[in-house]
């Protein structure tokens, strides 16, 4: 762009904020004494070099920078074996806490987030307020998932006497989120009856990386060279963060289990189950609408209707044909069973469409739910933005991002209708 208008037309004092600018997005590469004990530690136990360091970047914070440029195909990181962190490798530890030594990994820990403030489990109840009612069940349930850990735990510290280990609350919960949102699955041996619980593992250093869903990346254990290796598809260039993909997430998923969120993320959707099952048609009697109820079942149709960007799924678009097929009260068996048998062909691709009036009630339908959402949206982002807190920023883009995939269906609606 600069090299493009060429240097007089742009000016020094433009030159010089945009010099000032470039400077601020670059990462800052982390020198601290815990990352230098800690990398040097690495290499005593045999860990392989990397084009790999430690660097505090403005838009993800902690990650990994290219000091090198890195190639398609190439192994950003390869953790052998035995400095991967297993539920066997810590009972070990344990053992050896028992007998009053440092944890052998005592390097490592030091190296790990000190709090979780932006994971929604972590909230004060009133900011859980402000999470769309479908994270807020996750939330609940990652909660009874994790207290059902922490019992378990506590009943078999009791047991191991020898051990004299007690855990907080707190303890537990920061335990249990470091090996959430960095633990790896690996296969080093397949059995037959092996735990799959057996099969995560923390890889030291491999879980610095952060996610991206552009990065395309492989992790695998190698048997040959008995290290757990990460292979690159897409290349990095010198001073770049390096990405891994930590799966096809949208942003509900994310923030529930890794505590982030990302701009344009291309997996977000709205879900409208709570809207369709809560609306009733005028005049439709209670076993008509359990009869539909058991259609979309039978059919594989109950549930799960979303919206993406500019697109609505089929599910929904399917349910709501039936939903709006009328009149099914006061009509012949035989009357209603041609009009299912229509509903059907639509599923299989016979028709496209009902009728033209029951598409129109269709998309009439999703356009107000959209508007209607848009206003829930506006209500909630005037909520967090009157509150001052940095583990809000997720929710203020969780709900904008919302609010754009609303529009665009409300666009795509009124498109088609001009069409
Ligand atoms: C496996 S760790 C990655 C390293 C981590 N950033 C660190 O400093 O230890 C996963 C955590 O990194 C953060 N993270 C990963 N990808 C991110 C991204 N694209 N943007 C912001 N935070 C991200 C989240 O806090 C997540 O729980």
């Amino acid at each position: 762009m600069v090299e493009k208008y060429g240097k007089s037309r742009l000016g020094r004092t433009f030159r010089k904020r945009l010099n000032r600018q470039n400077r601020l997005d670059m990462p800052s590469v982390i020198k601290d004494v815990e990352w230098i004990i800690f990398r040097d530690w690495l290499k005593q136990k045999g860990f392989s070099k990397t084009k790999l360091t430690l660097a505090e970047f403005n838009d993800t914070g902690r990650g990994m920078m290219a000091t090198k440029d890195i190639v398609v195909g190439e192994i950003l990181i390869s953790v052998p074996l035995r400095l991967l962190i297993t539920p066997k490798s810590l009972s070990n530890t344990m053992q050896k806490r028992r007998k009053n030594t440092k944890s052998s990994v005592y390097h490592y820990i030091q190296m790990l987030p000190k709090n979780f403030d932006t994971m929604p489990i972590c909230f004060e109840l009133e900011l859980l307020e402000f999470l769309p009612n479908n994270v807020k069940e996750d939330v609940k349930s990652q909660k009874l998932k994790f207290e059902e850990d922490f019992r378990s735990v506590c009943r078999f510290l009791k047991k191991q006497l020898n051990f004299n280990i007690n855990i907080t609350y707190n303890e537990f919960l920061w335990s249990w989120l470091c090996v959430n949102t960095r633990c790896i699955y690996f296969e080093p041996f397949k059995s037959i009856n092996c735990d799959v619980r057996e099969n995560i593992a923390i890889a030291p250093m491999l879980d610095f990386l952060n996610h991206n869903f552009n990065a395309k990346t492989k992790g695998e254990f190698n048997k040959v060279t008995q290290c757990y290796e990460i292979t690159t598809f897409t290349p990095w260039k010198k001073g770049q963060q390096v990405f891994i993909n930590y799966g096809p997430h949208d942003n509900f998923k994310l923030l529930l289990d890794y505590g982030f969120t990302i701009p344009n993320n291309p997996f977000n959707y709205i879900l409208l189950d709570d809207e369709f099952f809560k609306f009733n048609i005028k005049e439709e009697a209670e076993n008509i609408v359990s009869k539909k109820s058991s259609l979309l079942m039978k059919n594989g149709f109950y549930g799960d209707y979303v919206l993406h960007t500019s697109q609505i799924s089929f599910r929904l678009l399917t349910a709501l044909r039936l939903r709006f097929l009328r009149p099914l009260n006061n009509i012949s068996s035989q009357e209603t069973q041609h009009l299912i048998t229509k509903w059907q062909n639509t599923i299989s691709g016979k028709y496209e469409i009902l009728s033209y009036e029951n598409e129109i009630e269709v998309y009439e339908w999703i356009d107000s739910v959209c508007k209607e959402l848009i206003r829930k949206c506006d209500f909630m982002l005037e909520k967090v933005n009157s509150i001052p807190s940095s583990s809000l920023e997720n929710l203020k883009l969780l709900w904008n991002e919302s609010k754009n995939i609303l529009t665009s269906i409300i666009i795509l609606i009124q498109d088609s209708k001009n069409m």
